[in-house]
């Protein structure tokens, strides 16, 4: 059976952290994910986490100093000690709530330099924390330029050159499709090393069923190859959000 996260960081923005968790245990779904949970006090989240009985799916690294900063240094030639760093404190965080997953950040940078860095810092990851699942993730080079990872060869590349059971794939249909045109062909090339999926439509980043991913072909393909991990909605609601949930009743549960 599929399992539903809720992407905190885009849903029910206009309430605290801990609430937003509350209305995602309201609204049916089975967990949560915050790309940057960090301003909030780890104890206040977990309250919230605890009363609602969701678990924590994802976090992102880095941690602080993100904001109006930049998304990660992971492949960034000259930055490993600042990667380290920011790692071992996303990952205190990560312990401390729980998270299922971390996502680490590659950051701006470009070439067979950065690889061969991002490789590097990802074993050094993999091996620091051996219990804790990481992910990387391909992100459209339109909405955000000059990101290093932005194609799925090029993660596919990166995951098999660390070569450590504990990184995988986080592939956001949303992405796959302004990426390669076809996210189900995408899922089909790459989904074997998913370990984590969002979704959002194409175009606008909406709700699934907004735009042009056929997301009930997707869901078939996600059980049929036997996907088990979680779905996160990651998606800006094209209004209320209560209202846009239609998709998470009739799409994705049938
Ligand atoms: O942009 C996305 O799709 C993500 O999942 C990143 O974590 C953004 O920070
Ligand atoms: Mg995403």
């Amino acid at each position: 059976m599929l399992k539903f996260a809720a992407n905190i960081s885009f849903l029910w923005k206009d309430l605290a952290l801990p609430n937003r968790v509350r209305a995602a245990a309201a609204a049916g779904f089975d967990a949560v994910e915050v790309l940057f949970p960090y301003d909030t006090p780890a104890p206040e989240l977990k309250r919230a986490l605890d009363q609602t009985g969701l678990p924590l799916a994802l976090i992102n690294c880095p941690p602080p100093n993100y904001t109006g900063g930049e998304r990660g240094f992971a492949a960034v030639p000259g930055q490993e000690d600042r990667f380290r760093t920011d790692f071992r404190r996303a990952l205190r965080y990560a312990q401390a709530l729980g998270a299922g997953h971390l996502h680490v950040m590659s950051g701006p940078a470009e070439g067979s330099e950065a690889e061969t860095c991002l490789i590097a810092n990802l074993q050094w990851a993999c091996d620091f924390a051996p219990d804790h699942s990481l992910t990387i993730e391909p992100i459209n080079p339109h909405d955000m330029p000059g990101y290093f990872l932005n194609d799925f060869d090029q993660a596919a590349r990166v995951i098999d050159a660390v070569d450590r059971a504990n990184l995988g794939l986080q592939f956001d249909a949303y992405h796959a499709q302004r990426i390669t045109g076809d996210a189900l062909a995408c899922w089909a090339a790459h989904g074997h090393r998913a370990r984590h999926v969002q979704i959002a439509d194409h175009p606008g980043r909406h709700e699934p069923g907004s735009g042009e991913i056929d997301f009930p072909s997707f869901f078939a393909a996600l059980v049929a190859d036997g996907y088990d991990g979680w779905i996160s909605a990651e998606y800006a609601p094209a209004a209320d959000v209560e209202a846009g949930l239609g998709w998470l009743a009739e799409v994705a549960r049938g």
